[in-house]
């Protein structure tokens, strides 16, 4: 999997040396590229920005920059064949939501590349320009907003490249977290077994893996009842036994 992102703060993305992510491109698992937006501007001041038409505040993204930066960036894609094309994905908070769903989908593309706006945003005909050569999505975090697509794409870039095949050492550990059942994960307890006056749930200590099983469904349902009871409504109860209907 290859990853590129362009971004006027390029040292943002410094943190994806390190950690899990940082070995998989030391062992050559995942590939990341981070361009500096300013390298593809041609005047003196190197200008990203500009007023908006229609007034308003702020200044908006100019389309040129991101023109040559992205076309740079497709003619070396390994997605660039024909039938296929890279997936372009731009944060912002005006896209569709980000989900482990997407997560998965997104894994198995060849290559991914983040377009990082600041100010108000790029302006939109970049969008539709770079349709020609990418699969062209817009993506957001949540119903919030940040201050430029940068800690987006670093969220994205974790949760993604983490579902790529050798990264995760153990790809057991993917199996049973949050959301990859549709349920939020159970808790989860180490030594010692009493702390602070507080003790380990006794059936974790029985050795009995059906019983402990059993806790551990329980505890996702019920969490995943009282903390996020959209999910509730988006699973397919008919494999659920009665019990578990009823949490
Ligand atoms: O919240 B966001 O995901 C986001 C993404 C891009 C820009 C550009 C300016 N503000 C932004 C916010």
């Amino acid at each position: 999997m290859r990853f590129d992102v362009v971004s006027i703060f390029p040292e943002y993305l410094a943190p994806l040396d390190l950690s899990l992510i940082g070995k998989a491109r030391t062992d050559g698992l995942l590939e990341l590229n981070v361009h500096d937006l300013r390298t593809y501007t041609k005047d003196r001041h190197r200008t990203v920005d500009d007023t908006p038409y229609g007034g308003g505040a702020g200044m908006v993204m100019k389309p040129e920059p991101w023109a040559q930066a992205l076309t740079e960036i497709a003619e070396t894609s390994p997605a660039s064949v024909p039938e296929r094309k890279p997936t372009l994905i731009v944060p912002s908070p005006a896209g569709e939501v980000f989900t482990q769903k997407l997560a998965y989908e997104l894994s198995e593309e060849v290559h991914l590349v983040f377009a990082c706006g600041r100010y108000e945003g790029i302006d939109e005909r970049v969008l539709e320009w770079a349709g020609e050569q990418f699969t062209v999505r817009a993506v957001s975090l949540g119903d919030y907003v940040l201050n430029g697509g940068e800690v987006a794409v670093l969220a994205m870039v974790e949760a993604i490249g983490r579902l790529v095949p050798g990264v995760v050492g153990n790809p057991e550990s993917l199996i049973e977290e949050s959301h990859s059942d549709g349920l939020l994960e159970y808790p989860v307890y180490t030594k010692p077994s009493s702390w602070r006056e507080r003790e380990v749930p006794e059936v974790l200590l029985s050795g009995n893996h059906g019983k402990i099983a059993k806790f551990r469904r329980e505890h996702q349902l019920r969490r995943t009842a009282t903390r996020r009871p959209d999910l509730i409504d988006a699973l397919d109860v008919s494999s659920f036994s009665k019990t578990e209907r009823n949490i």
